[in-house]
């Protein structure tokens, strides 16, 4: 089954050429992207679409989510918008809530939010464990959020429980968690920060979870100055996350981890991706991590929405680009391409077609997945232009019409 998608006003591929292609049109052949081109050279196909001159965009690609919980943080958020700080300690509110929820409802709860997600023009997302925190509930959560998302990050780094010794409590994590949650997770990550976890305690749980066989993820650098960063970069991190507070060794240290990589052919040693969460950064009123100043000095980027109850209670990564265009000095061609292209790098799934038997993702390529977001609107400008507009027309995940 093939479907033509013609009357495309802007296409926006986000490939290694960075090719925008007006009056263009792509084919769809079962879950992949068959053909590309201007639309007067399209080829027949089983079924057509009218995109109307709309902008087609790659679906976005939500690297950082933390879904798989229960309960509600309106009256922490109250607290912030009055004066009160961010701490890690909220986890705990949220990790009661979930431990209390039964299988059932924790599911439904977890599809509900992938559905907004996707019906906003999200193709392919992470998620988290991490308010488990205890061997059964973070085994829980992992096998819940691989029935939910594309993939699957352990987090049982993400706060010590309240009346746990902390090393006691990282010991737990590198050992029997760890073991519980391998077969669900592809991903660890570690919450390198003030009130979580120290540099000490990151390294160690970093160190399991590679020897697990585990690639690595880290959030770093949020709330001040620190060593996640670093760490991440140390260990080869895929990527580091939040990155608001950042010397000039962080961001030099990012960079040299890409020397020798080749953007265009995807190929080469790869560094650590830095990934901008700036719907946290708005509701947590942290300054906006230096997007510009990554990219400026060679950094791939990536835009994640963060969705959790604590820090970022949304899944709309259009508010991620307008943010990053409107106040992190992006262009937006680079805030799309740190959604989508960017998202994709920082999972690693930006290129191949045999990567775990998957398909490559974030960019519109011959061979890619077929993950297409249509804009109500005739150019990915309009995301910035019209802030806050409802511009998701139509999407395609993984070949099928998801909205
Ligand atoms: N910073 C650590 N973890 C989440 C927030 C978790 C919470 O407060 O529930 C984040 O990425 O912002
Ligand atoms: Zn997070």
């Amino acid at each position: 089954m093939s479907t033509l998608i013609t009357n495309i006003a802007e296409l926006m591929t986000q490939d290694p050429e960075h090719r925008v292609l007006k009056d263009a049109a792509v084919v769809i052949e079962g879950e992949r992207i068959s053909w590309i081109g201007q639309a007067s050279g399209a080829p027949a196909a089983d079924d057509a679409v009218d995109a109307g001159r709309r902008a087609v965009l790659p679906g976005w690609v939500d690297s950082h989510t933390h879904l798989i919980f229960a309960g509600d943080r309106t009256a922490e958020f109250e607290a912030r918008m009055a004066g009160e700080d961010y701490s890690a300690g909220g986890i705990a509110v949220t990790t009661e809530a979930t431990r209390t929820t039964g299988d059932y409802d924790l599911t439904r709860l977890a599809q509900g939010r992938v559905a907004e997600a996707v019906s906003q023009g999200t193709t392919y997302l992470e998620t988290k464990t991490g308010y488990g925190l205890d061997v059964e509930q973070e085994a829980r959560s992992a096998r819940i959020a691989s029935t939910v998302a594309d993939e699957v990050t352990y987090l049982g780094a993400h706060l010590v429980p309240a009346g746990m010794d902390a090393e006691e409590y990282a010991k737990l994590v590198c050992g029997p968690m760890l073991d519980a949650v391998r077969p669900y997770a592809r991903w660890a990550d570690v919450f390198c920060e003030r009130g979580a976890f120290s540099e000490e305690q990151s390294r160690s749980v970093l160190q399991a979870c590679r020897d697990a066989g585990l690639g690595l993820r880290v959030h770093g650098n949020q709330l001040g100055h620190g060593a996640g960063v670093r760490l991440a970069v140390e260990f080869g991190a895929a990527s580091v996350d939040h990155v608001n507070y950042l010397s000039e060794q962080d961001i030099a240290g990012l960079a040299a981890g890409w020397t020798g990589w080749d953007a265009a052919a995807g190929t080469g040693r790869r560094g650590t991706v830095a990934t901008c969460l700036p719907a946290c950064d708005l509701s947590t009123r942290q300054p906006l991590a230096p997007g510009r100043q990554l990219l400026d000095a060679g950094v791939p980027l990536a835009l994640a929405s963060n969705c959790n109850p604590g820090t970022s209670y949304t899944s709309s990564m259009a508010f991620c680009v307008t943010t990053a265009v409107l106040q992190m000095g992006l262009s937006v061609h680079e805030a799309v391409r740190a959604a989508t292209y960017g998202g994709a790098l920082a999972l690693q799934r930006e290129s191949g077609n045999d990567v775990d038997g998957e398909r490559a993702v974030g960019s519109i390529a011959v061979g890619h997945r077929a993950d297409l977001h249509v804009l109500n609107a005739p150019s990915a400008t309009h995301l910035a232009y019209r802030p806050g507009m409802p511009l998701t027309h139509a999407v395609w995940r993984a070949g099928v019409r998801a909205r």
